[in-house]
């Protein structure tokens, strides 16, 4: 064995075990098509895209459970037209036995369509234990938010962690996608020195074409420097190729100190490819293990 540093060092043991994914209503034949290279108890998402209806979102959570996996459902605070349809989610997930993870977000709307502002508003009406929530998931952005500014979210990530733990209730927090693990892990280094000690999952794309990944970081804000894809892995002028996030889950590796970042695994946002980025989660896994 050659002992020097041009050996990427492992992902497998600790950052991929344990790794999420995320899909939409639409995926259910999809993941039925791929659930098989899933480990069973894997926590998988459910997107709560506008324009889907409470129908999709329950079968989509019925489908992971069915198939062996924990579904986390998402709420969209600013996306709730009134309480009563936050209750009528929350007793529908609670009917099917699949209410007891839930991903709280804002929602990308300029202004609330309903009573809640933001997802501390949500998890503070105490509607999530009585349904019986038990585990709350809230997002996190390593590379800023184009709409919102860093005071305002660090103070929501205090407080949303803050207040889930006054109410007992578990969580983690799940980061916007990137492609710059150094700046990943620079800001999991903050979210602890602000006493913030939840686990956090690292947001990542699956393998995806170059233009297709351009578009959603534009549409969400996320900066894709020239010199930032390059290390990633692609290049903004061949929009016709497709990418991995080989090179970013081995800088990540190589930079997590669990002293320093504390618990952190990796959260797969699969846009349109969860059969692709399971199988290339398996590649990629046995391509570590075989060194
Ligand atoms: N990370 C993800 O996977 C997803 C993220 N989002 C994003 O979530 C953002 C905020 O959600 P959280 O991080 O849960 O923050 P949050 O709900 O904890 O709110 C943090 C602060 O930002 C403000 N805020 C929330 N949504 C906003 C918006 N759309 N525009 C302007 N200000 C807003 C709130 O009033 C609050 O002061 C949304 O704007 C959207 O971009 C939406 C869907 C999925
Ligand atoms: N600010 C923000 N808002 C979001 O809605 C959002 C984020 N950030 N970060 C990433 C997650 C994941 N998101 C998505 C968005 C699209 C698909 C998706 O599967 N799109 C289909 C097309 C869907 C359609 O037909 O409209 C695709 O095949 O790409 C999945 C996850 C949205 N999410």
């Amino acid at each position: 064995m050659n002992p020097t540093a041009t050996v990427p060092p492992a992902v497998g043991t600790s950052l991929l075990d344990d790794f999420s994914l995320e899909m939409t209503g639409k995926d259910v034949p999809k993941l039925e098509e791929a659930h098989a290279g899933i480990p069973r108890g894997t926590r998988i998402n459910v997107t709560f895209l506008a324009g889907e209806d409470p129908g999709m979102r329950f079968a989509a959570a019925r489908a992971v459970k069915r198939l062996g996996f924990v579904p986390v459902p998402h709420i969209s605070a600013r996306r709730l037209p009134s309480q009563r349809h936050l209750e009528e989610f929350l007793a529908g997930l609670a009917a099917d036995g699949t209410a007891e993870n839930v991903f709280v977000v804002g929602g990308d709307p300029a202004r609330p369509e309903g009573p809640y502002e933001d997802a501390l508003a949500v998890i503070r009406t105490g509607l999530l234990q009585r349904h019986g929530v038990r585990h709350v998931g809230i997002s996190g952005y390593p590379e800023g938010h184009p709409a919102i500014t860093e005071h305002s979210l660090w103070s929501a990530l205090g407080d949303k962690s803050a207040v889930l733990g006054a109410q007992r209730i578990a969580g983690d927090v799940i980061t916007q996608f990137g492609f710059d693990a150094d700046r990943v892990l620079g800001w999991v280094e903050d979210v602890r020195a602000r006493g913030v000690g939840l686990p956090v999952r690292i947001g990542v794309p699956g393998p995806a074409g170059v233009r297709r990944l351009m578009t959603y970081a534009t549409r969400f804000g996320v900066g894709t420097s020239a010199s930032i894809a390059r290390k990633y892995g692609f290049s903004l002028t061949n929009l016709m190729g497709t990418a991995g996030p080989d090179r970013f889950l081995h800088a990540l590796a190589q930079g997590y100190d669990p002293a320093r970042h504390g618990e952190v695994k990796v959260h797969f946002y699969t846009f349109g490819g969860l059969r692709a980025t399971v199988e290339w989660i398996a590649r990629f896994r046995r391509g570590d293990r075989e060194g």
